[in-house]
């Protein structure tokens, strides 16, 4: 995802800032100018990156900061805070109830990504046991409900739609009543493509919107959910077109789209503050599974390089058969990064597909290492890395301290693997580097004993207790690790022991 490149290049700033032998406000403002810099030429909307270097000064008030205040914490933490609240608007995301049957309209510009995202949303829920149903009210695209009708009936989901009818408005009706009487509790409604100039068709979108929940049956005089889909190609005019949508119907939820491609992504971030709506899901490809829950927190981690251990859980539940899952976590809990799990993971990436979303989420693999467009040459990569770690003995692969690898040891491994010397010194840099990050993550289960009192994170443990499979939470470290893993996410606060730092 090319906004890894835009982390990477705040990561490197926080580092050099990290690194100033002292910290006044000109070290506070070149780190600044040079966050501003990068989100802006990552199409981050100005005014938002204006307000986020305003906000920072504020905190971040040097002159009162009394010595001993550690200062480079202090600045980091109000980094990562404020980019949270660049994608945070503090507002709940709404969560369609399985007792009541929600109606969410997808409402987006044209080729957005509505209708794959329509079905992948539909899928995703349908995996979580509701029982959806799609509805096509787009008339304005020739193929619409044919590209829908196959999507559905991919995912076996029930579909409604008309190859003879034109009028969205009706269709929408029509269709909302009919799953409404076969009890289904999610029911979406595909819409048209608009084009923010398209005087005509947002009115189209708005008299929908007003339609579909004013049927009979709901007696409602909207839907329960306006889902703003938004293309992460957008760039600079996301921020205008959103809020036009925003100012036509109520939008509620923004799902950003094409995170895998090479757009440079933070102008979809803008569509956030114009519609003051949280980002729900992101979009990472054509394909139904290609689709990854989104919260702020855990997002910012990644970005930054810290990992999001969250959505690793989830992910990892998701796609990995139930009796793998144990054996997978007991490696990656392993106390010491050493180099046959480096090699096991690079196996598990070239080997199981899905996992490669797994691994994604874990700090430093694929963002760096199999950036999408490149997959070729990072699997090439890898298997050098790999032919290389195949010439190691085994206790070199047990081994956790990379100053075992004198100079004759990687003499040996280069010529057994027919790789040259500074190869395998490449090699043994990405581990050292991986072991570091890694080993900040595990740094993290030091913060159980601090204060985690809050009660939401509490109840978000105790249920993620009950659904991961027993013998996974034993591997995670019960309750208590678990705790340990949601406090890590849960609030900037946590953030201090994560990120280290010196004091002043
Ligand atoms: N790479 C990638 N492609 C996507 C993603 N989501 C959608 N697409 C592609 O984007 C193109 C447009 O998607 P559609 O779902 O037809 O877009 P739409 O908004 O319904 O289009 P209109 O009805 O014309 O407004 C298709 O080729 C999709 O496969 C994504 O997350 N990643």
């Amino acid at each position: 995802m090319v906004l890894a490149k835009l982390g990477g290049r705040i990561t490197g700033t926080i580092k050099q800032m990290k690194n100033a032998t002292i910290i006044d406000e000109k070290t506070l403002n070149d780190c600044l100018d040079e966050i501003t810099r990068a989100l802006l030429q990552y199409d981050v909307s100005f005014h938002l990156v204006k307000e986020m270097q305003t906000t920072i000064k504020k905190i971040v008030n040097l002159e009162d900061l009394a010595a001993g205040h550690n200062k480079r914490s202090i600045i980091e933490q109000a980094i990562f805070c404020e980019l949270c609240k660049m994608l945070d608007p503090g507002k709940p995301a709404f969560a369609p109830n399985k007792a009541n049957s929600s109606i969410v309209m997808f409402v987006g510009l044209q080729g957005a990504g509505k209708t794959t995202t329509c079905t992948k949303y539909v899928y995703y829920h349908q995996k979580k046991g509701y029982k959806p149903a799609l509805v096509c009210a787009n008339t304005f695209k020739a193929g619409a409900f044919d590209q829908l009708k196959q999507n559905a009936t991919k995912a076996k989901i029930p579909f409604y739609g008309s190859y003879t009818e034109f009028d969205p408005v009706k269709i929408a009706v029509d269709g909302v009543d009919r799953f409404k009487k076969e009890n289904c509790d999610l029911i979406i409604v595909d819409t048209s493509g608009r084009h923010k100039q398209k005087a005509s068709l947002f009115e189209e979108m708005r008299q929908v919107a007003e339609a579909t929940g004013y049927s009979l049956i709901l007696k409602s005089s909207k839907p329960d959910l306006v889902i703003f889909v938004m293309d992460s190609t957008i760039g600079q005019a996301a921020f205008e077109q959103a809020q036009a949508f925003k100012q036509s119907v109520a939008v509620g939820v923004v799902i950003i789209t094409k995170m895998d491609g090479h757009a440079k992504g933070g102008g979809a971030l803008s569509a956030v503050a114009a519609t003051k709506s949280p980002i729900i899901f992101i979009g990472t490809g054509e394909h139904m599974d290609e689709f990854q829950v989104f919260d702020a927190k855990p997002f910012v981690c990644r970005l930054l390089g810290n990992g999001d251990w969250s959505g690793f859980v989830d992910k990892l539940q998701e796609v990995v058969p139930k009796d793998q899952q144990p054996e997978l976590l007991e490696k990656l809990s392993h106390g010491n990064f050493i180099l046959r799990i480096m090699y096991d993971q690079f196996q598990n990436i070239l080997n199981m597909g899905p996992l490669k979303e797994v691994f994604s989420m874990l700090p430093g693999i694929c963002a760096e290492m199999m950036p999408k467009g490149h997959e070729k040459e990072s699997q090439a990569k890898i298997k050098r890395y790999m032919t290389m770690m195949d010439s190691m003995t085994n206790k070199e692969l047990e081994s956790s301290n990379p100053k075992v690898f004198n100079g004759s040891r990687i003499m040996r491994i280069a010529r057994g693997s027919g790789r040259i010397v500074t190869e395998v010194m490449d090699m043994l840099d990405e581990y050292k580097r991986l072991a570091t990050i890694w080993g900040k993550v595990k740094g993290l289960k030091m913060l159980e004993k601090g204060n985690m009192s809050s009660l939401s994170r509490n109840k978000n443990s105790q249920h993620l207790s009950k659904v991961l499979p027993a013998q996974m939470l034993k591997q995670i470290g019960s309750m208590g690790g678990l705790l340990s893993l949601m406090k890590q996410m849960g609030s900037g606060k946590d953030l201090t022991g994560m990120f280290g730092g010196r004091d002043e």
